[in-house]
C-alpha cells in the first residue's frame, strides 16, 4: 500500500531513470493525447463501478484513475504542489 505522494515520487523516479519494462515509461512515451484518453476511460469505469459494482471494486477503479492522472501530471511537468495549491 502507498499514499498518493509516495506513488508520485515512485513515478517521478521512473520517468527520470526510465527502467526497462516500466509501463509508466511506455505511457509517458505514448504522449498526452493517449494518456488523456486513458483518463476518460478510467473515469467512466469509476462511474460504472460506483453505480453497479462493490465499494471495493469502485475503490480499485479510483486507484487506477489516480495513477493515470499522475502519469498525465508527469507528462505535463505538473507537480503535486501545482495541484495542491488549488485544493
Ligand atoms: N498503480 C499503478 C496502476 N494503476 C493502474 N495501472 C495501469 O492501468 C491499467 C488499468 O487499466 P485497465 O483496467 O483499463 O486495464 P487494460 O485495459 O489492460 O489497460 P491498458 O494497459 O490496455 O491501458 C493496469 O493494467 C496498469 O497497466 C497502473 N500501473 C502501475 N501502477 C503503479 O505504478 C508503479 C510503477 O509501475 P511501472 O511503471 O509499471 O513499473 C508501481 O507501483 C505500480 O503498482
Amino acid at each position: 500500500m502507498k499514499s498518493f505522494d509516495e506513488l508520485f515520487a515512485e513515478l517521478s523516479e521512473k520517468a527520470a531513470t526510465r527502467p526497462e519494462g516500466s509501463d509508466t515509461v511506455a505511457r509517458l512515451d505514448a504522449g498526452v493525447h493517449t494518456i488523456g484518453k486513458k483518463i476518460v476511460e478510467e473515469a467512466a469505469e469509476v462511474w460504472m463501478a460506483a453505480e453497479y459494482e462493490s465499494d471495493a471494486e469502485c475503490a480499485e477503479e479510483i486507484s487506477q484513475l489516480l495513477y493515470h492522472l499522475q502519469v498525465l501530471m508527469l507528462a505535463k511537468g505538473i507537480s503535486l504542489d501545482d495541484v495542491y495549491s488549488h485544493l
